[in-house]
């Protein structure tokens, strides 16, 4: 495959006329940061926001012409609007490709995605509290109650659910276009870990970011689901807040363990998704206690209960309690989560609740409320 040169699409862009027909996309400095990884090329265009519904052909022109490039074999454009001048919220970046029919709404007041029931979000305020063996096993277990599921991992700077989910490869397109989601134990995915190899160095922009995360949710076969769960990176900080804010949640769901400190990080999870008026749909206690794998023993290592004391104190659901057990370690690291690898196990039963109590949120109306717009200065 012929690599590909940054220049040559600078080049081709250079080509394409601006918004008004004067100048280009390139002189008018409308060209985002331009990522290239194997054969796909991602960048975006800067826009007025009142104008991206009229710009589109502009969008699909911008990606023909790079697209015609030796050696792409495809391309994330998007329009983007960026904040002129301090005043104001940053409007959202526009979906590259229009809804074919209407979608549902969400909580925040966004269009949902066409076929797809509800998005949940799983965070957790701080890393390595095992937010993505939570989130996959979640997936798992919603599927195990019979719902239609994919998951979402927008942690794109350190992708776990191809690990997770045990799976390699790349997605195949449909038409050119929209991704096909993979597929492994009953559940679609879709992952940045799937288009870039595992090792690569990823220096994001935040355009960039909202890029693939746009294309991961509105250019992806995902219908027909009833829930999207989002693997949401950790954290949150403006990164976490701004993308709680693009993806159009019906609720979220945080993961803490025990310690004080992860709660503590867990409140500020919380605050942030009250903040972009997400409901929380409620606590899950990872690693909440240690099961001997040789004798079967329960210890309370980390003073567990702690996250259920808080979910009360919140008034936020308490959803359930995971124990800290080598077994999901060992199933996780493996790409054999646990819900699909020992489905007739207690750790699957527990995962199981916590998906039960999840669809009792959603079905009881959590994400009713529109979002204000947030403002980052
Ligand atoms: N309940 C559990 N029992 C045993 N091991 C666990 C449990 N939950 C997660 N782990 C392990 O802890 C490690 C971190 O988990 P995971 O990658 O899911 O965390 P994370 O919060 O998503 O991390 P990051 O912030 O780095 O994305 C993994 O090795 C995982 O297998």
């Amino acid at each position: 495959m012929a690599s590909i040169d940054r220049e040559a699409i600078l080049a081709r862009l250079a080509a394409v006329p601006g918004p008004d027909g004067n100048g280009d996309l390139v002189s008018l400095g409308l060209i985002s940061d331009i990522v290239i990884h194997g054969g796909k090329v991602m960048f975006s265009i800067t826009v007025d926001a009142a104008r991206a519904d009229a710009l589109e052909p502009l969008r699909e022109q911008a990606a023909a012409a790079v697209k015609a490039l030796p050696g792409v074999e495809s391309t994330l454009v998007i329009l983007t609007a960026e904040r002129k001048g301090g005043a104001g919220a940053p409007p959202p970046p526009r979906p590259a490709r229009p809804a074919a029919s209407a979608p549902p709404t969400s909580a925040s007041g966004k269009p949902g995605i066409p076929g797809v029931g509800a998005i949940i979000a799983v965070a957790s305020g701080k890393g390595g509290v095992g937010k993505s063996t939570t989130a996959v096993n979640i997936a798992l277990g919603l599927a195990a109650n019979g719902l239609k599921v994919g998951l979402l991992d927008a942690d794109i700077y350190g992708p776990s659910v191809p690990r997770l989910l045990g799976l390699s490869g790349k997605p195949e397109t449909q038409d050119g276009r929209t991704l096909k989601p993979m597929e492994a134990f009953g559940i679609k995915a879709m992952s940045m870990g799937f288009l870039v190899e595992e090792e690569t160095p990823m220096i994001w922009r935040g355009p960039m970011v909202m890029s693939a995360l746009t294309q991961m949710l509105r250019e992806v076969a995902w219908a027909p689901l009833d829930v999207l769960v989002v693997d949401m990176p950790p954290g949150t900080g403006d990164a976490q807040l701004t993308m709680a804010q693009q993806v159009p949640l019906a609720g979220a769901v945080i993961v803490s363990t025990p310690q004080d400190l992860a709660l503590i990080d867990a409140r500020k999870g919380l605050a942030m998704f009250r903040k972009v008026d997400v409901p929380v749909l409620g606590i899950v206690e990872n690693m909440s206690y240690f099961l001997c794998p040789h004798c079967g023993g329960r210890s309370d290592i980390f003073s567990h209960g702690g996250a259920r004391h808080e979910a009360e104190r919140l008034g936020v659901p308490f959803l359930g309690e995971v124990p800290l057990d080598l077994v999901i370690r060992e199933t996780s690291d493996a790409g054999r989560p646990i819900v699909a690898s020992a489905p007739d196990g207690p750790h699957a039963a527990v995962y199981r609740d916590i998906a039960t109590r999840i669809s009792m949120a959603i079905a009881g109306g959590a994400g009713a409320k529109p979002a204000p717009r947030i403002i980052i200065e």
